[in-house]
C-alpha cells in the first residue's frame, strides 16, 4: 500500500519549495542594534563580537546610510558611557547633550526617515552596572521607574521615535507612558522588553558597553531580582499582559533561540507586535563555531533568524541584520 499523500512532492525543487514556504525573511523584519561611543573617527571592533563595531558619531553617519541603502529602516541605539560619568542614579542619562541624545539627533540628521529606538535603562550609566538604583544592597523599583520616565522624555525631546525600556522594573511601562503623554509625546512609542530573562548570553554585550555588574560587597552580583528566571514560562505571559495593559506598543522576548517556546506562547495569547532580541551571546556562538569551521555561518544564520520569525516574531533585533539582508538580496 503506497500512501495517497506524498509530502515530498512539495519538496522536489526549489521552485515548489519557495512556492509553499511559510516564513519569508525580508529587510522589513529587522531592528539593528548600534553601539555608540564618544570620540572621532572611531570604528572599533568588539572583541567578543567579531565584525561588530562601536561607532563614534561621525562614523555612525556612514553606517546609518549603509543600513538605509540595504533597506534596513530601524535602529536601536546603545551608548558606551565614560566611567567618570557614571553614578548610582544614572544622572548622565538625563543630560540633554549626552551621548544618546546626540546620537539620536545624528541619525535623524543624516536619515530623517530612519526609525530610531533607544535603549532606556540605567546599566550603561550606573556606576554599579545595574538597571536600577541601589539602596542598602537592593535594586529599588519605584525610584528607578521615575528615572526611566525622565530618560524616556529626554530621548523623545532629542527626536526618538520609540523608547525601549530593557530593565524589567515593575510598572515602568505605565510610568513611561504617563511621562511621555504628560510631556505631549503621545506619538512616541514604547517597545517593552516584557519577558527578559536573566541569561548568561549577554556577556559580549556587556563587553561592548562595559556595563557588567561590578564585583563589590553589598552590590548584587547578577540581575536575578529583576530579570526573569529562565526556568519560567507562564510568568512570561503575566509579564507581557501587564506591559500591554500599561501601554506597550511592541512587546519583546529576550534572548531568542532558547526562548522560542515563549515567543509562540505570546503569539498565541496576544494580538500585538512581538520583537525578539537575538542577543550577543547567540551572535558570538555562531561566529566562534564558524571561525573554527565547525558550522557554516550563512546557512546557520539564516536558519536561526527564520526560526525566530517562524516561532511568531514580527521583529528581529539582531546583530546579523546586515549579513542576512546582504545574503538574501
Ligand atoms: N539591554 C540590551 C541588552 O542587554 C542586549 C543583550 C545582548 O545583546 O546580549
Ligand atoms: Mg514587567
Amino acid at each position: 500500500m503506497f500512501p495517497i499523500r506524498r509530502n515530498r512532492r512539495l519538496r522536489t525543487t526549489e521552485a515548489i519549495r519557495s512556492l509553499v514556504r511559510e516564513t519569508i525573511i525580508s529587510p522589513n523584519d529587522f531592528l539593528v542594534p548600534l553601539f555608540v561611543v564618544e570620540g572621532q573617527g572611531i570604528k572599533e571592533e568588539i572583541a567578543s563580537m567579531p565584525n561588530y563595531y562601536r561607532y563614534s558619531l561621525d562614523l555612525l553617519q556612514d553606517e546609518i546610510k549603509t543600513l538605509w541603502s540595504l533597506g534596513l529602516k530601524s535602529v536601536l541605539l546603545f551608548v558606551k558611557v565614560d566611567d567618570a560619568l557614571k553614578d548610582n542614579k544614572g544622572t548622565e542619562a538625563l543630560n540633554p547633550n549626552g551621548l544618546m541624545q546626540r546620537a539620536i539627533k545624528t541619525v535623524k540628521s543624516v536619515c530623517p526617515d530612519m526609525l530610531v529606538m533607544t535603549d532606556v535603562a540605567l546599566d550603561p550609566f550606573s556606576s554599579y552596572g545595574h538597571d536600577g538604583i541601589i539602596e542598602h544592597g537592593k535594586i529599588v523599583n519605584d525610584a528607578t521607574v521615575e528615572v526611566l520616565a525622565e530618560m524616556s522624555i529626554s530621548h523623545a525631546e532629542a527626536g526618538a521615535d520609540f523608547v525601549a525600556p530593557s530593565d524589567m522594573m515593575d510598572g515602568r511601562i505605565l510610568g513611561i507612558r504617563e511621562g511621555l503623554d504628560q510631556s505631549n509625546f503621545i506619538d512616541v512609542g514604547i517597545m517593552s522588553y516584557s519577558a527578559k530573562y536573566a541569561s548568561s548570553f549577554y556577556g559580549p554585550f556587556r563587553d561592548a558597553l562595559d556595563s557588567a555588574p561590578v564585583d563589590l560587597q553589598n552590590i548584587p552580583k547578577d540581575k536575578k531580582t529583576y530579570q526573569m528566571d529562565f526556568a519560567n514560562r507562564d510568568e512570561a505571559i503575566r509579564e507581557t499582559e501587564m506591559d500591554i495593559n500599561e501601554g506597550a506598543d511592541i512587546v519583546m522576548v529576550k534572548p531568542g533561540l532558547c526562548y522560542l517556546d515563549i515567543v509562540r506562547d505570546i503569539r498565541n495569547s496576544f494580538d500585538i507586535p512581538i520583537a525578539v532580541y537575538q542577543v550577543s551571546g547567540e551572535y558570538a556562538m555562531l561566529k566562534a563555531a564558524s571561525e573554527k569551521g565547525w558550522l557554516d555561518h550563512d546557512s546557520v544564520m539564516l536558519e536561526q533568524v527564520t526560526s525566530i520569525k517562524r516561532a511568531g516574531a514580527d521583529i528581529v533585533a539582531s546583530y546579523f541584520a546586515k549579513d542576512v539582508v546582504k545574503l538574501i538580496s
